[in-house]
């Protein structure tokens, strides 16, 4: 934390520096001591942060960086102490650049209908940009815009002067509207997961947990945290809970740029105040810069924002400071009553006539904030990438020193920032009269910049009411901070694959759990075993049973893969809400997730249909415990055959409806040419069988089931020729009847070939054709 910024950081004699907190060590329960470095100390330690490039050590920058802090420690004369930093060994050291966000022009149209039109504005670190407006003007559209979800006809991004590129739009953090969890997990196991799967590798377990507890807290979540989410069909979180919950679990990650869709709906306004109050705090202490839509704010609420863009049809009607909409408004004649909330006033005004709303989007177009031109040669500008490349708080002071650029004047420069802002119990505090060779400092680091993982689990910072919405001033973001312009820059996730695939399975196997193994899927499986081994009773081996017994393996094979492939099938369009949220914010790899759920829901998958092989097969007549297992073997692969099957039409098809006419029509064919209904398929159509799942695993159960123990005795008035010269019929004869020729392993190859072809389909699909947007 403290060195982290420093290696980044150029100091000269004449740089005071003062290093005065180590408090996320007292809040872990570890002590801290303040400490004060003289010029020399700073002088020294400089010398040995310039050694920017890789040490010839062999170690890591990650240790290096370590190794850094006790240098820095002993230069110190061993007064600079913060155990809990050093401790972990991990610090990486590059924090989130503060992120200014300049959009201009943003024009969308859907299917020939414009959405927006030519929308501009400039959001600054530290900043609270409100867009309000009446419904269906275009809020959210603009914030999936600036999210980078929504395709623009015209206009341009900046994030820091860079294009809006894939890396970008990973880090960003976008609290939607609707929220969307896994209904059947806690408030507690979500954030939990989340935590576990956003926040780096480099903190611990107990860390990431503590995190969560103190984001539970600041939401004032405790009360419902082991209440679970809950959908449309069950309840859970009432719906201002799950507002906090959804931001909640955004603010895991500390993100530089947050884009808020209505947070405050749903909210009673002293919750509302509360939250708003939060988010306030956290993008003046730490520099974040907000965008948030507010669809009816209190007077309070209002004036928290420090600017807001008014849209109209889509259009412009006010953008500027939050404290001069008023005047705007007086200066077109539209006076605002006294004690009136100018929320409530403005929003009516730009509900009104067509006339109104004419003359004050025309007025809004020569707002001096509202500098279109301006903005366009923003957007035109090569990116200077070295003067945003570095550590936190670099950004807005390397602004002050640009020298300025015609055309490109945004109104006010920005208030000079010290490199890191100071917190209300001290975290760091630098000043350096010498910008100049911050800035050149700066130019030289570029190439580590994207080394250094931006975090370090350091500080809670408390605000006055001792409640604060981040444990430090960096972020947890996944991304590298090489500002780099171009997209292949290499993403670095937030952790390992392995991570991803071992949280994954088990948030997969608990969120899968009560809807896979419900309790009425449990009746069900129990009454079905029961019901089909009483009907099939103890059959006696012969031609005139031959028929039932074949009918309780096509009917075991049938059902489960039929059950399989349905649910398999309903149960991916809610997840895959889920799963594109996430993938949009850059959470984990989608092949994680894929080998994930495969893992995850297999022993859900398989144990229905053990239970009801354990039941039926004996009653069914037990032969022997070999046959017993490889029958409940072939029974288990066709079920997980038929998931596969399932989940990739599931992937396939965005229309649940379609989707099922089309599983529907697929199993009916296979149940046609599985070789049980009809047995004298003509010529022509034959091949349609070797398409068919249910065939390989039916022949599969009676060459297990005919081949062992006693065979199938011929009747008097057989309709087997073998039963002339023989008195029972080998199984062989039985497969051919139907047509059938494959041997076991043979039909075993093709439905593992079925497994890995669907597994494989589902994952292009989702990686290629159903990409999040
Ligand atoms: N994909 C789409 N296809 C057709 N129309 C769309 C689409 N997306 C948005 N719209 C239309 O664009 C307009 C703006 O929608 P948007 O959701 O941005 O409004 P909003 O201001 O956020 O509304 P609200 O405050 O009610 O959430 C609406 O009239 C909506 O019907």
């Amino acid at each position: 934390m403290v060195l982290g910024v420093c290696c980044e950081a150029e100091a000269t004699p004449d740089t005071t520096l003062a290093v005065v907190d180590c408090d996320g060590a007292s809040d872990s329960g570890l002590s801290g001591v303040s400490v004060g470095l003289s010029a020399e100390a700073v002088t020294e330690a400089a010398r040995m942060i310039d050694r920017d490039d890789e040490p010839d050590t062999g170690l890591s920058r990650l240790q290096y960086n370590v190794l850094l802090a006790d240098n820095m420690s002993e230069v110190a004369g061993g007064a600079l102490h913060c155990p809990f930093l050093l401790e972990q060994g991990e610090a990486h050291l590059a924090g989130t650049r503060p992120l200014e966000l300049v959009f201009s022009g943003l024009s969308v149209s859907v299917a020939s209908r414009s959405i927006l039109r030519d929308v501009s504005g400039v959001v600054r670190p530290g900043e609270m940009l409100a867009v309000m407006g009446p419904s269906g003007c275009g809020k959210t559209t603009l914030l999936n815009c600036l999210s980078g979800r929504t395709e623009l006809d015209s206009g341009c991004i900046r994030l820091n002067r860079e294009r809006l590129t894939k890396r970008w739009k990973r880090r960003i953090c976008y609290v939607l509207q609707q929220d969307i969890f896994f209904p059947d997990l806690t408030l507690r196991q979500t954030l939990e997961y989340a935590a576990r799967l956003r926040l780096p590798e480099s903190m611990s377990h107990r860390q990431k947990m503590m995190y969560v507890d103190h984001i539970i807290d600041v939401l004032d979540l405790n009360a419902c945290q082991d209440t679970r989410m809950g959908d449309y069909t069950k309840r859970g979180l009432s719906g201002g809970e799950k507002k906090r919950a959804n931001i909640a679990c955004e603010l895991l990650t500390n993100p530089a740029l947050m884009l808020l869709d209505e947070p405050t709906s749903g909210l009673d306004s002293h919750s509302a105040y509360m939250l708003m109050s939060s988010l306030k705090r956290y993008a003046e202490k730490e520099s974040k810069t907000l965008v948030v839509t507010v669809h009816q704010p209190s007077s309070q609420i209002f004036y928290m924002f420090d600017k807001l863009l008014l849209l109209c049809n889509g259009q412009t009607a006010y953008f500027g400071d939050v404290n001069k909409v008023v005047d705007f408004f007086n200066n077109i004649g539209l006076t605002v009553t006294p004690h009136y909330n100018p929320a409530d006033f403005i929003l009516e005004c730009v509900k009104g006539s067509e006339e109104m709303k004419e003359k004050i989007v025309t007025a809004a177009k020569s707002l001096p904030t509202y500098q279109q031109e301006a903005l366009s040669d923003y957007c035109a500008l090569p990116v200077p990438t070295h003067l945003y490349q570095v550590g936190a708080m670099v950004s807005p002071l390397v602004h002050s020193q640009v020298p300025a650029t015609p055309g490109c004047d945004f109104g006010k420069p920005p208030p000079p920032l010290p490199l890191w802002s100071s917190t209300p119990n001290g975290a760091l505090a630098v000043s350096v009269p010498n910008a100049v060779s911050l800035t050149t400092k700066c130019v030289v680091s570029n190439h580590n910049s994207h080394n250094l993982s931006n975090h370090v689990y350091s500080t809670i910072v408390k605000d006055e009411e001792g409640k604060s919405l981040w444990l430090d001033s960096q972020s947890h973001g996944s991304s590298s901070v090489s500002s780099s312009a171009d997209d292949d820059v290499r993403w670095q996730w937030p952790t390992s694959f392995w991570t991803q695939f071992k949280v994954l399975s088990a948030r997969n196997f608990q969120e899968a759990r009560p809807r896979m193994l419900s309790k009425l899927y449990w009746l069900q499986t129990i009454g079905l075993g029961l019901m089909v081994g009483n009907v099939y009773f103890q059959l006696e081996r012969k031609e005139e049973s031959l028929h039932d017994i074949q009918s309780w393996m096509f009917f075991s094979v049938n059902y489960w893969m039929l059950f399989a492939l349905f649910n398999a099938l309903s149960s991916f369009p809610a997840e895959r809400e889920v799963v594109n949220k996430e993938r949009l914010s850059g959470s984990y790899r989608l092949s994680a997730y894929y080998l994930a759920k495969m893992a995850g829901e297999l022993p859900l998958t398989m144990t229905l249909p053990a239970v009801y092989h354990i039941i039926s097969y004996p009653l069914f007549g037990f032969r022997s415990s070999s046959v017993f297992l490889t029958m409940l073997g072939f029974l288990l692969l066709s079920t997980v055959v038929a998931q596969s099957a399932g989940f990739f039409v599931g992937a396939a098809c965005m229309d649940l409806n379609v989707s099922i006419t089309i599983s529907a029509l697929y199993t009916l064919a296979t149940q046609l040419f599985g070789g049980y209904l009809a047995t004298n398929i003509p010529s022509w159509l034959r091949w349609m069988r070797y398409l068919s799942m249910v065939h390989y695993a039916y022949q599969n159960m009676q060459i297990v089931e005919f081949s062992e123990g006693e065979r199938i005795q011929c009747a008097v008035q057989s309709k087997f020729e073998v039963c002339a010269n023989s008195t029972d019929i080998p199984v062989s004869v039985i497969l051919e009847r139907q047509g059938a020729n494959l041997p076991l392993w043979a039909n075993t190859l093709v439905l593992l070939f079925f497994l890995v072809i669907f597994r494989v389909l589902g994952y292009v699909v989702l990686r290629y054709f159903r990409q999040p947007k």
